[in-house]
């Protein structure tokens, strides 16, 4: 990937209180089921905002880091997704989605940030993200020191 786009953890929260407020009235939720790992992070704000506490998880890996590898279903949350809402942190390729569309038929799936080539993948995302940039997520950076630019 050419680009980065570097998101911290104040947009990040921010992004998903509004994919949350698009997800009123609460009532029509029986609860969530993220998208692990990547999905966990939104999920929890969601859960908070919506006053949902019935939380899955459907646990599925196919990057290691930034190169793609094979799709892994290593735990699924039982059923067809009917009254629930499936969140994962972003689209990209879209293939992850694809698995998940086909395992939650029923549900609402949302995304914080979604790319070209997966947005149409998905019921709902706040961010647009172009296809040739890596999100940089804020689990994955940590605060470190920068040498002045003055230095020897
Ligand atoms: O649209 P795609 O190209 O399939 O990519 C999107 C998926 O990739 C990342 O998960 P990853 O598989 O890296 O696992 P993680 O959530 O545990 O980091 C991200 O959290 C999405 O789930
Ligand atoms: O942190 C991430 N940033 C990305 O852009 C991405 N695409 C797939 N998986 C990803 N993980
Ligand atoms: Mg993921």
């Amino acid at each position: 990937m050419s680009e980065k786009y570097v998101v911290t953890w104040d947009m990040f929260h921010m992004h998903a209180r509004k994919l949350s407020e698009r997800l009123l009235p609460a009532s029509q939720w029986k609860g969530i089921i993220a998208v692990s790992r990547g999905g966990l992070f939104p999920a929890a704000v969601m859960a908070r905002e919506l006053g949902l506490r019935h939380i899955e998880t459907v646990c599925i890996a196919s990057y290691d880091h930034d190169k793609q590898g094979e799709l892994n279903v290593l735990h699924r949350a039982q059923g067809d997704g009917e009254g629930f809402i499936v969140v994962d942190d972003l689209v990209d390729t879209g293939n992850t989605a694809r698995a998940i569309r086909e395992m939650y038929p029923k549900a609402r799936f949302v995304t914080v940030f979604a790319k070209p080539a997966g947005a149409s993948l998905v019921d709902d995302y706040v961010v647009d993200i172009p296809q040739n940039t890596w999100i940089e997520q804020p689990w994955d950076m940590g605060i470190c020191f920068v040498p002045p630019l003055a230095r020897k």
